[in-house]
């Protein structure tokens, strides 16, 4: 359904009297606001200036209500932006106005009442600000009520959520960087499996989805999630993105080690040069987001290569490949697909199949292992680590950056910034996978060989060879932005576990066009 202003003159009968005060709107018959796309309705205060001033003057009495709806500007930034309906007739006035909040009231999918989670040490330390200033108005226009927590410490949103009631709420929100993102999704899948009796711990078992939908108003250091699935940082436009109740799946990758559940993982799970980088960077947070580029450049600096053995199934199911030119977009119709095809395979009763695919087996000199479940786009890099990933498609591109010179390293990794392939070199590998472990060979060589005390007990280097520098040493992995100490891990993606307040990045027909109505999107 659509809200057209009307160009009709005022009625003397009394019908369709309704009138822009902004002419250029109603000359321009392009513009029309699907409902989908109002914010809200209100009845409008005239006050005596306004009622002195222009053709209103004729009116004896006029009334008027004010929609406010959403307004494309450039790069996938959404702005709530207004229109004001002028009347002479009061009960005709009401009457749209009744229709309208009506009309409003049937979109089931919009959120009525949300629980917030301020991290208030994210990013720049803006979050409270940026809430209160930019998102709690928005949410007050469309009437959604919020239960607002600021944390107090690390985990205490995660914690929180296994306290409250969260059936009550249509949706959990979070503003802060994808550390606070990660929090506030462990908190939420660990408690829907907790009230389904699902032990998270085996990592065989089957998650219980989680139908209340995550927001976030990106307020953290890199919010790469927040990009790769809004296309913009933008506080404003992620609350507009909530308010109009967009929903967006997203796949979770599980981590285990040794049948005890670890962490989970949607963006980055990256070991090498990624976990390094963040180990150092936690120390030095009080330089803001700054300090991944200072322990980005210290890290590229000490060129550290990690040995182990990768495993992986790759995805034989999904419909894209990692090398794909296509990226993934709203309604995109390669999650679509997958969706479908894993539902299929569900009815046939072939799940499990799983057990039989084949491994592929890689051993080697590692300068970073990188899984991603999306493609990981953010600022620094607009097109992301893996740009044709998918959001949705249960599966996760494993990226093998081996050992190559500093110079060679830094070919690909400028490739993230400009037009270049990145997986264009001899040394990256790119899989897309369902399934993937990961063994250092420090680990390895404990285990085959659990009697030499000596080398459980190594360094840095290995202590066979002193001087022969074959490099031993361990990295963490950098899970979405948490430290995650494990040189063992075993990790499989669950196809669309969460849902998130997004709809993907939307294709413009003309991408440089900016001042758009929704009719001139693709779908
Ligand atoms: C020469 C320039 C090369 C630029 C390469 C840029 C690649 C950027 C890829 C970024 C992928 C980000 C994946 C997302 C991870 C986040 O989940 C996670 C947590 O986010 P939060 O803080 O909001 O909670 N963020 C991170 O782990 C931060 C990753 C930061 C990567 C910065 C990399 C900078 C590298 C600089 C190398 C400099 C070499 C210069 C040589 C002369
Ligand atoms: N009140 C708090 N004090 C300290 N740490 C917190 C607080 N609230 C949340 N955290 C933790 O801060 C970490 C980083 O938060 P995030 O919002 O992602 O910021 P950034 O993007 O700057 O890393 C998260 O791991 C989260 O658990
Ligand atoms: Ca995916």
């Amino acid at each position: 359904m659509e809200l057209r202003p009307s160009r009709a003159p005022a009625d003397s009968e009394g019908r369709a009297a309704a009138y822009s005060r902004r002419a250029r709107l109603i000359s321009e018959p392009e513009n029309v606001v699907p409902a989908c796309e109002i914010v809200a309705v209100e009845e409008t205060e005239i006050d005596k200036k306004q009622c002195d001033s222009g053709k209103w003057q004729k009116m004896s009495k006029p009334h008027a209500f004010t929609v406010h709806y959403i307004k494309r500007a450039r790069n996938h930034r959404w702005r709530c932006s207004e229109i004001t309906f002028w009347c002479i007739d009061e009960q005709l006035c009401n009457q749209w106005i009744q229709a309208l909040k009506e009309l409003l009231d049937s979109q089931k999918s919009r959120p009525k009442r949300l629980l917030v989670y301020i991290n208030p040490y994210g990013g720049k330390r803006q979050g409270k600000r940026i809430y209160e200033q930019k998102v709690a108005p928005l949410f007050n226009l469309a009437s959604i009520s919020a239960d607002v927590v600021i944390t107090e410490h690390a985990n205490h949103a995660k914690d929180n959520l296994f306290e409250v009631n969260i059936y009550k709420y249509d949706g959990i929100v979070c503003v802060g960087g994808d550390g606070m993102f990660s929090e506030v999704m462990h908190g939420l899948i660990g408690r829907i499996q907790k009230d389904s009796g699902i032990d998270q711990n085996n990592p065989k078992t089957p998650l219980a989805q989680c139908s209340i939908r995550i927001g976030i108003i990106p307020a953290g250091s890199t919010d790469c999630i927040c990009y790769a699935t809004v296309g913009i940082i933008d506080p404003e436009t992620s609350a507009l993105h909530i308010i109009v109740g967009d929903c967006q799946p997203l796949d979770v990758s599980s981590i285990h080690h040794n049948n005890t559940f670890l962490k989970y993982s949607v963006s980055l799970l990256g070991y090498g040069f990624y976990g390094d980088i963040l180990k150092d960077s936690e120390k030095k947070r009080w330089m803001g987001p700054m300090r991944y580029d200072f322990s980005g450049f210290k890290t590229f600096l000490s060129h550290q290569y990690y040995e182990g053995t990768v495993s992986f199934q790759p995805a034989k199911g999904t419909v894209g490949s990692p090398r794909d030119k296509e990226s993934c977009r709203t309604g995109c119709h390669i999650c679509r697909q997958t969706k479908q095809l894993e539902e299929q395979q569900k009815n046939y009763g072939l799940e499990h199949k799983e057990v039989e695919d084949e491994w592929k087996v890689i051993k080697g000199k590692f300068l970073a292992i990188n899984a991603v479940n999306m493609s990981c786009a953010c600022p620094r890099s607009p097109k992301g680590l893996s740009p044709a990933a998918h959001l949705a498609d249960g599966s996760a591109d494993l990226i093998l950056v081996r050992k190559c010179s500093r110079f060679n390293f830094l070919r690909y990794l400028v490739r993230h910034t400009n037009q270049d392939d990145q997986f264009d070199f001899p040394f990256v590998d790119v899989y897309r996978v369902k399934r993937f472990q990961f063994t250092s060979k420090h680990l390895e060589d404990n285990e085959s060989d659990i009697k030499d005390v000596g080398k459980k007990r190594f360094g840095q280097f290995c202590s066979d060879h002193p001087a022969c520098c074959c490099n031993l040493a361990n990295s963490t992995w950098n899970c979405d932005g948490e430290t995650l100490d494990s040189s063992a891990v075993e990790v499989r993606v669950h196809c669309q576990l969460v849902k998130l307040f997004a709809r993907g990045i939307e294709i413009y027909k003309d991408e440089a066009a900016y001042n758009l109505s929704s009719n001139e999107l693709l779908s």
